[in-house]
């Protein structure tokens, strides 16, 4: 399993600190939120931010857009040193097109659903997807409580990719601490998504691990 801490719950004052101590706690992704104040109420950081981040640090960067029609920010995201570039399918009327943009820039291309989007809303993408993220949480903030309901999303997911052979990973975003982690690992979930519960700590190395099973 792989642990990707969100930037959102770091010091933005020290960002370079703050990602140098992750990835020598043992991070496997770095979770970036871009957030437009449009989709979700809240705004965050751009690819002007993560590009400045980008030749400090090896972690792989993965992209999390909250934001709507991300095919207009798709290539600003690659340019800026994405690895993998996640999309709402609530934020698009063409989440295949943008699948597939994000495909054609070289990069992985991932899909997010909100809580209240059910698993049957991606059929069409699951076979070219790289990842896909469970949002455990409403998004826009962090700090907020995991909502139990989602746990069957990730089961779900686990027996599409078995049933068809797909090849996503399974990434869970949102109330993640080591409680509510492990039920989404028992449910077949692949990364763990954490903020607050990683940042909020001053050893992060303890708390990444505490993730780990
Ligand atoms: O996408 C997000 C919010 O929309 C964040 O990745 C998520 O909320 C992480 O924060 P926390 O672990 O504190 O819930
Ligand atoms: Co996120």
């Amino acid at each position: 399993m792989k642990i990707a801490p969100s930037m959102l719950s770091a010091n933005f004052a020290t960002l370079a600190d703050e990602i140098k101590e992750i990835e020598a706690a043992g991070a496997d992704y770095l979770h970036i939120d871009v957030m437009d104040g449009t989709f979700v109420p809240n705004i965050s950081f751009g690819p002007m931010v993560f590009g400045a981040l980008r030749p400090m640090t090896n972690l792989v960067f993965d992209c999390h857009l909250m934001v709507q029609d991300p095919e207009r920010y798709v290539e600003a995201t690659a340019q800026a040193g994405a690895d993998i570039i996640t999309v709402h399918y609530e934020a698009t009327k063409h989440i295949h097109r943008v699948i597939q943009q994000i495909k054609s820039l070289g990069k992985k291309a991932g899909v997010v659903i909100n809580p209240g989007t059910p698993v049957a809303a991606l059929d069409s993408v699951l076979p070219e997807v790289d990842l896909v993220l469970i949002m455990t949480v409403n998004p826009g903030f962090g700090g907020q409580s995991f909502i139990e309901s989602t746990l069957t999303k990730i089961a779900k997911l686990k027996a599409l990719r078995e049933e068809h052979q797909y090849h996503y990973e399974i990434e869970v975003d949102g109330g993640v601490n080591a409680e509510t982690g492990r039920k989404c690992l028992d449910a077949g979930a692949d990364v763990l998504v954490a903020g607050s519960y990683i940042f909020n700590q001053t050893d992060r190395k303890a708390a990444i691990d505490s993730l780990r099973p």
